[in-house]
């Protein structure tokens, strides 16, 4: 029989299960920011920076025009102008990468690769390798998202629930091992710069539609965001508005 040792994690990512306790998360992950994002050269170690740096900024920058390209149509969907939310976002959006890789894992009852989240941001731009992993909830229910080949999966961020005044809704998420073989996963973060107010957007503010939140400098909502412990984090309900 196969032995299939722990994954050695550069990040361990715990949550805490139902009665407390912490188990690790069946991953190793490596995150790493890519802000600014025209010069990405200098954030990567030497060697890896010499011979990617380019590569990566270009890449960064491909990412970059996804979302706003992506913004422009949640925008228009809301009925605001093309470029209002990426106007809000600014020319210095803060945008994060984060690496996940999910060795096989002999019993996948046991665990997860990532607990139940939403994410923080805006939007995230998610590349998946052939096997699928990847879980959202609709209607109360887990569904397995599929790993089309080439294909990029987007996931609305917590700020655009805040921003579209609730009329989008963050993505529960998570993603679970199997014991067949490795899955490896790139994450892409798009999101507002620490000092970018956050809040329901005017337009979308009247009689029939209140705020139904309040605004915030988003190093705010990171604040209450590592505050909080746990995957279970209730943190856009810290900045809601009673009614
Ligand atoms: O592995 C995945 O597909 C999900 C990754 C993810 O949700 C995250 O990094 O926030
Ligand atoms: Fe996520």
């Amino acid at each position: 029989q196969q032995i299939i040792p722990r994954p050695q994690n550069f990040t361990i990512i715990t949550s805490k299960v139902e009665g407390g306790e912490k188990v690790k998360m069946w991953s190793e992950c490596f995150s790493h920011s890519w802000y600014p994002i025209e010069d990405l050269t200098h954030l990567l170690p030497q060697e890896i920076g010499i011979q990617y740096g380019e590569a990566f900024s270009e890449y960064a920058r491909e990412i970059g025009s996804l979302v706003r390209r992506v913004l422009g149509l949640i925008s228009t969907g809301l009925g605001i102008e093309e470029d209002c939310l990426v106007k809000i976002l600014g020319d210095e959006p803060r945008l994060r990468a984060q690496a996940n890789f999910y060795p096989p894992c002999p019993d996948p009852e046991l665990t997860l690769g990532l607990p139940v989240h939403t994410d923080v941001n805006v939007l995230t731009v998610i590349l998946q390798s052939q096997v699928s992993g990847l879980q959202v909830i609709k209607d109360g229910k887990w569904i397995a998202v599929p790993a089309i080949p080439n294909a990029f999966v987007i996931n609305l961020g917590d700020q655009i629930q805040v921003l579209s005044n609730g009329r989008f809704r963050s993505v529960h998420h998570r993603a679970v091992t199997n014991k067949l073989g490795p899955r490896v996963s790139m994450a892409m973060f798009y999101g507002p710069n620490l000092e970018t107010i956050i809040g329901p957007i005017e337009e979308l503010i009247d009689d029939e539609h209140p705020p139904r939140y309040t605004s915030y400098r988003f190093s705010e909502f990171l604040e209450e965001f590592y505050k909080q412990e746990g995957s279970r984090r209730m943190v856009k309900e810290v900045f809601e508005l009673p009614n």
